[in-house]
């Protein structure tokens, strides 16, 4: 069983304390931003201010790949640039040389300077995050201060630091402690220059250089050390396999269930497919399908998809994979403004179905590159030329624009040497990030049969989480 549903008693559990992302609004008011999609969707000229305060942003969501002959996968770090500029006005050292610790109390801020990090704390968010005992509930994790309590003109009456931590006492008299490493860890400045999802971006070649190993099914079922390894490879590189499990649909809900829960959609919860066109869309026949993520037409596309194959006896049909931010990598060297609007033009998904009693219609809208705004790291690609609906959310000379970014991304997407070709046998199941990982699929003869479900995404990184990974 996997550690994840019992809320206590795991000795797992540690590793995924402290891990809160930034407030990011707070950033947002803090830095006087205009709330970024506040534009008029009928002036050309509003799209122009979209991408504004995002270009002053590093493009930061690349790790490089494991170098070749390296064989247990490491998660590499992207370099920290931390450079300080020199103070112009007084700083405040608590004691001499020894201490990196340097501070400064402005009219709205506090500015700390620590391990080489210059950093910039809201008075109220440094209010906000006060983890003493009457502001914070250490056992269940959450905060108990009623942030709306917080006079929003707050300042500290004192500031004191020693080796180790910053104490600030406020004008009721209430002390604050922040550890140093924790708000390097934790300030805006400390988190934009890291990525959330440490990942290695392929194209065929990298991925076979890589010689990443499928994890045997027993391993993966019974040992977490298989668990991690094949969760570990699935967050570096998108896909990962199990072998040796026994070719039935339940084996494969077995699976499946080890590591998540299962999102059951309008395909049912575990599904079986052949080409009997049973429901009213092409992945049902035996035609080719070019390279897409699925469930585009979701508000949140399914995060996860498993395939195996348990019965083919004909010709082709074999699978195709394709690195989808590999591909929007080399969209953003070539042309950073096209990236931009694949990341910023909202486009409609659509699924339509009406075969015999299946009769649904879902909209999804998204789009094409979704990236964390804070440090421009890409989470989800949201392709399907099949599904993609009428564009109708976006004026005539960007639709333009549009058309030639969506142009350079297909392009790269359709490079050979970034296409991984493997054929599904039964016994070996394949998981894909469909968040990131485009699959497709060769035409094919003859009578082929698999089996798959979806997963929910977050409940696969909270396994990964609770086994000490990155996620
Ligand atoms: C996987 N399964 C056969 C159940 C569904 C296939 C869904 C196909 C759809 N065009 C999409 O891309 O979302
Ligand atoms: O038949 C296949 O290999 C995959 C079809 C497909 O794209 C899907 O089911 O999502
Ligand atoms: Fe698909």
């Amino acid at each position: 069983m996997p550690p994840r549903r019992s809320r206590g008693g795991s000795e797992l559990q540690e590793s995924c304390g402290g891990q809160r992302d930034p407030d990011f609004r707070a950033f947002a008011s803090r830095a006087r931003l205009k709330p970024r999609f506040a534009f008029s969707p009928g002036s050309a000229s509003s799209w122009s201010q979209l991408g504004m305060w995002y270009r002053r942003l590093p493009r930061l969501f690349v790790v490089p790949h494991r170098p070749t002959g390296s064989t247990s996968p490491r998660v590499p770090w992207l370099p920290r640039d931390r450079a300080v500029p020199a103070a112009t006005t007084c700083w405040h050292h608590t004691a001499p040389e020894s201490l990196k610790c340097a501070w400064q109390l402005h009219g709205d801020h506090l500015e700390l300077r620590y391990a080489n990090t210059l950093m910039r704390f809201d008075f109220v968010w440094l209010r906000d995050h006060c983890r003493s005992a009457s502001c914070y509930n250490t056992k269940t994790n959450q905060r108990s201060l009623d942030t709306a309590s917080v006079d929003l003109g707050i300042k500290p009456k004192a500031v004191r630091v020693d080796e180790t931590t910053l104490f600030l006492t406020w004008p009721d008299g209430h002390v604050t402690r922040y550890g140093l490493e924790w708000l390097v860890k934790n300030s805006y400045e400390g988190q934009k220059q890291q990525v959330m999802h440490p990942r290695i971006l392929w194209n065929a070649e990298i991925y076979r250089q890589a010689q990443v190993p499928s994890v045997d099914c027993q391993s993966f079922l019974e040992t977490d050390e298989g668990l991690k390894e094949f969760l570990q490879n699935f967050l570096l590189y998108g896909i990962a396999f199990v072998e040796n499990v026994t070719p039935t649909k339940e084996d494969t809900e077995i699976l499946a269930e080890r590591i998540s829960l299962i999102r059951e959609t309008i395909y049912g919860r575990m599904w079986y497919f052949t080409s009997d066109f049973s429901r009213g869309d092409t992945a049902y026949t035996k035609l080719a399908l070019d390279r897409h993520t699925d469930t585009t037409y979701f508000q949140e596309p399914c995060g996860i998809q498993v395939f195996h194959c348990l019965k083919h006896e004909g010709t082709g049909g074999r699978t195709l994979l394709v690195d989808g931010f590999y591909a929007a990598e080399q969209v953003l060297r070539q042309a950073p403004d096209q990236f931009e609007l694949l990341s910023k033009v909202p486009l409609k998904h659509e699924y339509v179905e009406n075969v015999g009693d299946c009769h649904n219609h879902m909209i999804g809208v998204g789009p094409v590159l979704n990236v964390y705004p804070w440090n421009n790291e890409l989470y989800l690609i949201r392709y399907n030329n099949y599904d993609r609906a009428v564009i109708n959310t976006v004026p005539y000379d960007v639709v333009h624009r549009w058309y030639a970014a969506h142009r350079t991304l297909t392009a790269e997407l359709r490079r050979p040497e970034n296409e991984l070709w493997v054929k599904l046998k039964p016994g070996k199941a394949l998981f894909i990030d469909n968040w990131r990982v485009l699959h497709g699929r060769e035409a094919f003869t003859g009578y082929r049969q698999l089996c798959g479900c979806y997963l929910t995404r977050d409940d696969v990184l909270n396994t990964a989480r609770l086994l000490g990974l990155q996620a």
